[in-house]
């Protein structure tokens, strides 16, 4: 493998640039510029003016293989999320076959390696099926070969709360979490949109935010109890802010992410009528954006997760209530995050470093990510450039599907090289 020479970076947005050494997988040595001396051989990054992370971690990504190569694959996704400065990604079970059994679990991580892009860590499925009827084998995903330490049947909700608790206590003694798609489906029956004035005024079936906080709130009960972990995913409401508060101070081990697109888009994209804006939980309202940022500046929502969900032109190119739910993520994420957190002054990259990349390693308990850039530890990183911008185009994604909502959007911040344990990924816009 060759030696990498990053010239000129500033670990974390952080102090005076520096020169970072890479060998054999680790960060080799850290110096002042100019003072560290690398072999002849190595290649030399010149990262002036950029800023050095952790590689990304993304607790929620949607691969679609096996089952919808047409719309994503492994390998595409794989470049799509090098591209977005990952260097580790959770590929959701809602795949077909369902990613219920230890075959489908080590298929995902077998393809993932081979591709070699970016470690691809099956999420197994809680339920046979995702049917929410039986628990799935989770034991056996657990200790197989693909050690699948994140459970969910995300797409639907563990909704029955008996099964839910078991879930729940059979995780603790497996030490893996379960990641809940917090929506009563009661209460979401035919909807297609957040529920309010606009979604009324265009004659959307609403989505109340009641269906997402009531299961949070039911599901942090749950985990007390059972003594177990819970991970939220993509939190879209005020309400769900205000559950997990109350939860995390009582001392629930309970994490959340938010997207980057609850982030930024609200149910203004409603008045476009175009299903690239649809998305499961629905886009929200001003309020919420405004709540989540700042709730993912204060920690209550732990992370920020792609939810990254490719569809078919003919799933998305049709009548909104036809049309599938979900938003590709995994190319934008860092620059939405930039526009969001880093230009409104709610986060640094110090920040932006947490959110991003250790606390989703932390949560999934992946010992190799979302380490401190210091000399000893696996060169998983992320350049980026904070100054530069870029436009955003579908069909430019190396996702095989197009549907980002950021079509034509300018934006912020330019991944520039991605590091996989020492061995660049993608450099300059192109996988390596
Ligand atoms: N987010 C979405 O709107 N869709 C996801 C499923 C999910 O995350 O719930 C998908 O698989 O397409
Ligand atoms: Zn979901
Ligand atoms: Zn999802």
């Amino acid at each position: 493998m060759t030696d990498i020479l990053i010239t000129g970076a500033r670990p974390y947005g952080e102090g005076d640039p520096v020169d970072v050494l890479v060998a054999d997988g680790v960060i080799a040595e850290i110096g002042e510029r100019g003072a560290v001396r690398a072999p002849e051989s190595a290649e030399v990054l010149d990262a002036a003016g950029q800023v050095l992370l952790p590689g990304l971690v993304d607790l929620h990504t949607h691969l679609r293989e096996p089952g919808r190569e047409d719309t994503e694959t492994i390998e595409t996704g794989s470049r799509a999320a090098a591209l977005g400065g990952y260097t580790a990604v959770f590929a959701m079970a809602n795949t077909d076959p369902v990613a219920d059994n230890a075959l489908v679990t080590g298929h995902v991580l077998r393809r993932g390696r081979e591709v070699g892009l970016v470690d691809v860590h099956p999420v197994g499925a809680v339920t046979v099926g995702l049917a929410g009827e039986r628990l799935a084998e989770m034991g056996t995903m657990a200790t197989d070969e693909a050690g699948v330490r994140m459970f969910s049947d995300d797409g639907r909700c563990v909704f029955d709360p008996l099964l839910m608790r078991r879930a729940l206590e059979y995780s603790t003694a497996l030490g893996v979490v379960i990641a809940q798609h917090a929506e009563e489906p009661r209460l979401t029956d035919g909807a297609q949109a957040h529920e309010g004035e606009r979604a009324s005024r265009l004659g959307y079936a609403g989505w109340p935010a009641s269906a997402e906080e009531s299961i949070v709130a039911r599901d942090c009960v749950l985990a007390r109890h059972a003594g177990a972990r819970l991970h939220v995913c993509h939190v879209s409401t005020t309400g769900t802010v205000d559950v997990l508060s109350w939860a995390k101070g009582l001392g629930v081990d309970v994490s959340a992410e938010v997207t980057p697109h609850h982030l930024l888009l609200t149910d203004e994209r409603l008045e476009t009528y175009d299903p690239v804006n649809k998305v499961n939980p629905p886009l929200r309202a001003e309020r919420d954006t405004e709540r989540l940022r700042q709730a993912l500046a204060d920690g209550v929502l732990d992370c920020v997760a792609t939810d990254h969900a490719p569809h078919a032109e003919q799933d998305k190119s049709c009548e909104w209530d036809a049309a599938r739910p979900g938003m590709l993520g995994l190319q934008t994420a860092l620059s939405i995050v930039a526009h969001t957190m880093v230009r409104s002054g709610l986060l640094d990259w110090r920040g932006v470093a947490r959110v991003m990349s250790e606390r989703p390693a932390e949560i999934a308990g992946l010992p190799d990510q979302g380490r401190p850039l210091a000399v000893g530890e696996p060169a998983n990183l992320a350049l980026v450039d904070p100054d530069a911008e870029w436009t955003v185009r579908g069909a430019e994604l190396a996702s095989v599907a197009g549907n980002t909502p950021y079509e034509g959007m300018r934006l912020p911040a330019v991944v520039t090289a991605t590091l996989l344990r020492g061995r660049l990924t993608a450099r300059e816009g192109k996988i390596d």
